[in-house]
């Protein structure tokens, strides 16, 4: 099949479906990702994008469906149980805390501790530093100051502290939800960039975005909901942005 992952898929989800009351936000949805692979996610408004990636990362609890990571089926109760098996959502508001540094927003909940004089447990600021330095070094991002807050970064510099965080969690596969929406075109361009990066370090990313030329920048392939069902999926090489907008719009 040209549009799933080709070999074995780093995630799978099978006739996956959510249901509020009467309402079918996702209904039988199949899609996979496989190592590096850039797939988007497409679809108009309540076509269902958050309630799928909400289902896949431990939000929901699909009313229906099987997902699976490198073949094995998963439950998840919190996003904090998708999170410890490598799945990690980065959502518009980044959840950044402003007025703290990278490594501080890398350990955010997790902090490192180390103790002084051998007894007195104290932040270990030399850690959050050094694995802001290395893990920002990785995605190819420099800042000229690293313990500046995060508040004096641009909008794309702060998106890459966010997949920093992800990547030194050690993510398989990132959910980006909309990430380069409200940014400027520079700044578009770094957080392509950065997505290039995730996927030449074998990670799979799924890339949501009202952005269809963004989405042909990027992606491998793409997967359209409407109305909460798959209404088709391609190869990016092998559609156009009037076959993708048809497919969202409906015949
Ligand atoms: N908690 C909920 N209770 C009831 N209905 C819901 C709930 N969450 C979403 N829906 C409905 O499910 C459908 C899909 O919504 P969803 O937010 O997943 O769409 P979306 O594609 O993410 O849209 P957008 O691009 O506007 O964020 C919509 O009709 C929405 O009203």
């Amino acid at each position: 099949m040209s549009e799933t992952a080709k070999g074995e898929a780093l995630l799978e989800v099978r006739n996956l479906s959510k249901h509020f009351g009467a309402v079918r936000a996702l209904d039988d949805f199949s899609m996979s990702i496989g190592p590096g692979e850039v797939v988007a996610l497409a679809g108009d408004n309540g076509a269902g994008k958050t309630t799928l990636i909400k289902a896949i990362s431990g939000v929901y609890k699909p009313t229906a469906g099987e997902i699976r990571l490198k073949g094995e089926p998963v439950h998840f109760s919190t996003p904090q149980d998708a999170r410890e098996k490598g799945i990690e959502t980065i959502y518009q508001d980044l959840a950044l805390a402003d007025n703290l540094t990278i490594g501080a927003n890398i350990f955010l909940g997790r902090e490192p501790m180390t103790k002084r004089f051998g007894f007195l447990p104290v932040l270990d600021r030399r850690k959050m530093a050094t694995a802001a330095r290395e893990t920002m070094a990785l995605l190819d991002f420099h800042v000229s100051r690293m313990d500046a807050p995060v508040s004096n970064f641009s909008g794309g510099q702060r998106q890459a502290v966010a997949i920093g965080r992800a990547v030194y969690w050690n993510a398989q596969i990132l959910i980006m939800d909309e990430p380069t929406a409200a940014l400027g075109v520079p700044e578009q361009r770094k957080v392509l960039s950065l997505i290039r990066q995730l996927k030449s370090q074998g990670r799979g990313v799924i890339f949501i975005s009202h952005n269809l030329q963004d989405i042909f920048a990027v992606s491998d392939r793409i997967v359209v909901l409407r109305r909460g069902v798959q209404a088709g999926a391609r190869r990016i090489s092998e559609t156009t942005h009037d076959e993708v907008v048809k497919l969202m719009v409906g015949g």
